[in-house]
């Protein structure tokens, strides 16, 4: 915990799986601040911001893209099923269409794609002294009572600076 954040008095901080996923991973970033110029990792930390920063932009919107590749194929499948209705005389609003494999493959590319910013956008945050736990708060912070994760870590006001 930072000086930025508390957890609320009296309250057990939360275990997950993707918590533990995030956290290994944002160990393993900040340890490669001190790995050598193999470490893809430590080139993005130490070398000129650019690298990093495309890095992001272009992992999102391969994010983008790849969500549009699974509406493409749910349209074709559900267009393709539609047709087969009318020639068989049937009613086409009642067809449920059947998804292709490249449905799959495309929402397991999409899973991919989404991976590759998170990665990209934790090295970020390890650049610029975001810890993980502060960015938690930040989100914490964001949601209604019954919503926040019970012992969810939050910001203290002063550091509530939206918008600015
Ligand atoms: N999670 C990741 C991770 N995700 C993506 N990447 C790299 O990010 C780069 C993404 O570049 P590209 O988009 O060109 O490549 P791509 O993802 O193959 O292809 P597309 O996205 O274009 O489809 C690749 O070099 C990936 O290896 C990652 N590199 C490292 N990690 C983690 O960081 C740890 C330390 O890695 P090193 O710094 O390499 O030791 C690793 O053990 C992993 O746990």
């Amino acid at each position: 915990m930072v000086e930025k954040t508390f957890i609320p008095e009296g309250v057990e901080p939360p275990a997950s799986q993707i918590g533990a996923t995030i956290e290994a991973l944002v160990g393993t970033i900040a340890a490669r601040r001190e790995a050598g110029a193999e470490s893809y990792t430590h080139r993005l930390l130490s070398e000129g911001e650019d690298s990093v920063l495309k890095k992001v932009a272009e992992e999102a919107t391969e994010v983008v893209l790849a969500a549009k590749d699974i509406e493409c194929c749910m349209l074709v499948a559900q267009e393709s099923a539609e047709s087969s209705a009318i020639a068989m005389g049937q009613d086409e609003d009642a067809v449920c269409a059947e998804l292709p494999a490249e449905y799959y493959e495309a929402v397991d590319h999409l899973r991919y794609e989404a991976a590759d910013v998170v990665y990209h956008l934790l090295v970020v945050l390890e650049r610029y002294g975001i810890g993980i736990d502060e960015f938690a708060a930040e989100l914490n912070s964001r949601m209604a009572d019954g919503e926040r994760p019970s012992g969810g870590i939050l910001l203290h006001d002063e550091y509530i600076q939206r918008g600015k």
